[in-house]
């Protein structure tokens, strides 16, 4: 008998919690709790919770000034939180800063690039401040240029290249090491619709790869295409988290309903004004919108009573929201900073 992972597994059974293997896979890549900024008498993050499991790719919204890049900048260990911790895989950043860097790769929302080198030598000066020999250099940056779609550029200069080629050599510089997590502060900002799409593709391929992405961004129905959850941030406070799905259904507090029938509209149209949740009814060509502030069981009610009043209905529909549409109804518009 051997004494192997699927052996131990084995003798464990269902007692999943007591194989190792699983004790490892249940590390999320992200643990925060607690986690308060203060800068003097400004509490900038004012003791945010946040769980982000191995794999994921998660989107951190929230309005200006909302606590988006301080919380980054800790994960990052750039900036040391006030109270309460953040681990990356198990690691707290402020106790082994070290171990956390070799763990991730992080894109500041502001960076430099050094102008004087050539895309290849920038990304050979990174490799080799991570201590990557030579010729594992040379094997990994041609495939890093190929992943951001820069190989045709790997002889130019850093300053000729465009601002998404620079975002996107930026992201390569991330990667050289090979981190399990990305941190990646507004990659798409200041960047037009195509460069946003190809950044978007490269981001689905590091999902593919297995990396856990943490991005910020405030493009949000780009960022509802390819994230897996979203946090919403809002004057140093997490005020919403989940899939993005949830958190639709969760914080909708307005749908649009629309609804056709097949005659008797004016009398449906008085019907409806009279129901609970129904904030507004506009009529148009294509029938009765109606503004609904219920959530699916009140909704599903109001289908119900209007078809046991005898109305003929030809179609009851519901206008999507989109991540935007939750964002403003979430944070009402307002400006993080206080
Ligand atoms: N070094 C600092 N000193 C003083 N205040 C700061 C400092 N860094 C950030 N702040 C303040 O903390 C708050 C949060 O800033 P942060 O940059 O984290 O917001 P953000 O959500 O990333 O915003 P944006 O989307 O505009 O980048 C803001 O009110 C900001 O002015």
């Amino acid at each position: 008998m051997t004494t192997n992972k699927s052996t131990i597994e084995e003798m464990n059974g269902d007692n999943a919690a007591a194989a190792p293997s699983e004790r490892v896979a249940a590390v999320p890549m992200i643990e925060i709790k607690g986690l308060a900024k203060q800068f003097g008498s400004f509490h900038a993050l004012k003791g945010i919770d946040l769980t982000i499991a191995k794999g994921t790719v998660f989107g951190f919204v929230g309005p200006n000034g909302a606590g988006k890049s301080t919380t980054m900048s800790i994960l990052a260990t750039l900036m040391a939180p006030t109270s309460g911790y953040a681990k990356v895989d198990g690691i707290d950043v402020t106790k082994q800063p070290h171990e956390v860097r070799k763990r991730i790769g992080y894109m500041p929302d502001f960076f430099g690039v050094y102008d004087q080198f050539k895309t290849v030598e920038y990304l050979h000066f990174y490799g080799a401040s991570y201590g990557i020999p030579k010729a594992e250099r040379e094997q990994l940056i041609p495939q890093l240029l190929e992943l951001v779609n820069l190989s045709d550029k790997k002889d130019a200069y850093v300053d000729t290249l465009s601002r998404g080629m620079k975002q996107r050599l930026c992201l390569a510089r991330c990667l050289v090491h090979d981190p399990e997590l990305l941190i990646l502060d507004e990659p798409a900002s200041g960047l037009d619709p195509r460069a946003r799409i190809e950044m978007r593709e490269i981001l689905r391929e590091l999902k593919s790869m297995g990396k856990t992405i943490i991005i910020s961004s405030h493009i949000l129905p780009e960022l509802a295409e390819m994230v897996d959850e979203i946090g919403v941030i809002e004057h140093g406070q997490m005020i919403a988290q989940g899939n993005v799905a949830d958190i639709q259904n969760r914080m909708r507090v307005k749908r649009f309903l629309h609804i056709r029938f097949l005659d008797r509209e004016d009398e449906a149209e008085g019907f409806l004004r009279d129901r609970p949740y129904v904030n507004r009814l506009l009529r148009d060509e294509r029938g009765i919108q109606v503004h609904f502030g219920g959530q699916d069981e009140e909704q599903s009610e109001l289908l119900h009573d209007l078809i046991g009043a005898g109305f003929k209905l030809v179609s009851y529909s519901e206008a999507q929201t989109n991540l935007e549409d939750v964002f403003l109804e979430i944070t009402k518009g307002g400006d993080g900073a206080q």
